[in-house]
């Protein structure tokens, strides 16, 4: 007999609303509403149907055949990879920026409000959580909304909430919301059970990591940042269990597909079925490797042609340009020539000779600052985050909770 996952029940609540309202509005709102009373899973025996082991069973071979193929390749591609993943992640919130936009904004270190600078504020984040060491937990959770919010929020950055959360619905209270979160009282032992699941040894990888993601996300300790937080805390987990040790899996890609059928697998979640989850999951892992394999051929495409264009010579600083271009499509001098431990005035006849060669293009980004950048990375960014981003409107806008 398939031993049932400990579902979520409710608790009625006193309903009294912070916010500033108008007579008319307080008059019409609820006395009481219906949090969700949320089960510990930390000991749960997770039985799933065997096409979801299956599934789960092709996504983890594939992901370590690509992490593998990671590893052994001679270009850098890892921290596209990680560029991607990140701006992918970041879509559901409908924050969407070109990939120069975004690499401007880290150049310029601008003040973390724009949508380019959240989505750099994201990779500082996704960054974080597939190079961590720590055991995944609390301290790493807090640590990785830290990086997300400081800039744009730091009143709520690394920082669980006080208040009530909740999804559709009214602005103005929780009683018709499609999914109300657990009381912040509950936070505490809720959070502490969710990092012993995620230290368990005895649950495959990628089942653990989309159990504690679901888990992590029907707690949602946080006013705002949850579903990022969320989809960071996958990777720390598949990096933590070994899965993926070389790279980074463009994962949220495959999630945000079809944002219905990841609404929908958490909301089977919180109602005790673990497997439509899982099998997203494991599915966007499958999908991640394709997209980053493809990712790989088109960069080294891309460098293949450079080779043919470059005309310095073979000990020139142009060749060791390029190799940074790769990972970081966006640069300027002072930045560069730190970075490869050469002059300002070698580095920048560098740049010239790659713009005379037709691999960089320069333009003033800001008052006395000129950029380089390579136009076919910064191309091949976009049509990955293309390629990535969603093929179906969703039913209900992810806005963040309504507070
Ligand atoms: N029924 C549901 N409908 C929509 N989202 C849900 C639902 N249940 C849980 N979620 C989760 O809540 C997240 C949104 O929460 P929140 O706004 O705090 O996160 P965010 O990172 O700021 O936004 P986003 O995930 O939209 O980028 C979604 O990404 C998803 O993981």
């Amino acid at each position: 007999m398939m031993i049932a996952w400990p579902h979520v029940s409710h608790e009625s609540l006193p309903w009294a609303s912070s916010a500033p309202l108008s007579v008319r509005a307080r008059a019409k709102q609820p006395t009481e509403y219906e949090s969700s009373l949320v089960p510990g899973i930390a000991e749960a025996p997770p039985t799933l149907h065997p096409d979801t082991l299956a599934a789960v069973d092709r996504a983890t071979i594939a992901v370590t055949r690509f992490d593998a193929a990671q590893a052994a390749s001679t270009l850098p591609l890892t921290p596209l990879l990680l560029r991607g993943e990140s701006a992918a992640s970041s879509r559901i919130e409908q924050l969407t920026s070109s990939a120069r936009r975004i690499l401007e904004a880290e150049l310029l270190d601008t003040d973390g409000t724009g949508n380019a600078a959240l989505i750099v504020a994201a990779t500082a984040q996704m960054s974080a959580a597939i190079t961590s060491n720590d055991p995944p937990g609390e301290a790493a959770v807090l640590h990785m909304h830290r990086l997300l919010l400081q800039g744009s929020q730091p009143e709520i950055a690394g920082r669980y909430r006080e208040e009530a959360v909740w999804i559709g619905g009214s602005d103005a209270h929780p009683v018709d919301s499609l999914f109300t979160a657990p009381h912040h009282r509950h936070l505490p032992v809720l959070m502490a059970d969710l990092q012993s699941w995620m230290r368990r040894r005895d649950v495959p990888a990628l089942v653990l990591a989309a159990i504690a993601h679901a888990q992590f996300e029907t707690i949602h300790p946080f006013v705002d940042g949850n579903g990022r937080t969320g989809r960071a805390l996958i990777h720390t987990l598949l990096r933590h269990r070994g899965l993926t040790v070389n790279g980074t899996l463009p994962l949220s890609a495959g999630i945000l597909r079809s944002p219905d059928s990841y609404f929908d697998a958490l909301t089977s979640y919180r109602a005790g079925n673990i497997d439509p989850i899982v099998r997203l999951i494991a599915d966007a892992a499958l999908r991640a490797t394709e997209l980053g394999t493809w990712l790989g051929r088109e960069i080294a495409e891309i460098r293949g042609s450079w080779n043919e264009q470059v005309t310095a010579r073979r000990d020139a600083t142009d060749w060791r340009v390029l190799d940074v271009l790769i990972r970081q499509p966006l640069v300027d001098v002072p930045g560069l020539a730190a970075e490869l431990n050469v002059s300002t005035a070698n580095t920048g006849k560098a740049l010239e000779r790659l713009e005379a060669n037709g691999i960089v293009l320069s333009a003033q980004v800001a008052r006395n600052r000129r950029a380089w950048r390579a136009p076919e990375i910064l191309e091949l960014l976009d049509e990955f985050a293309e390629k990535a981003g969603r093929r179906e409107v969703p039913r209900v806008e992810a806005e963040p909770p309504s507070r």
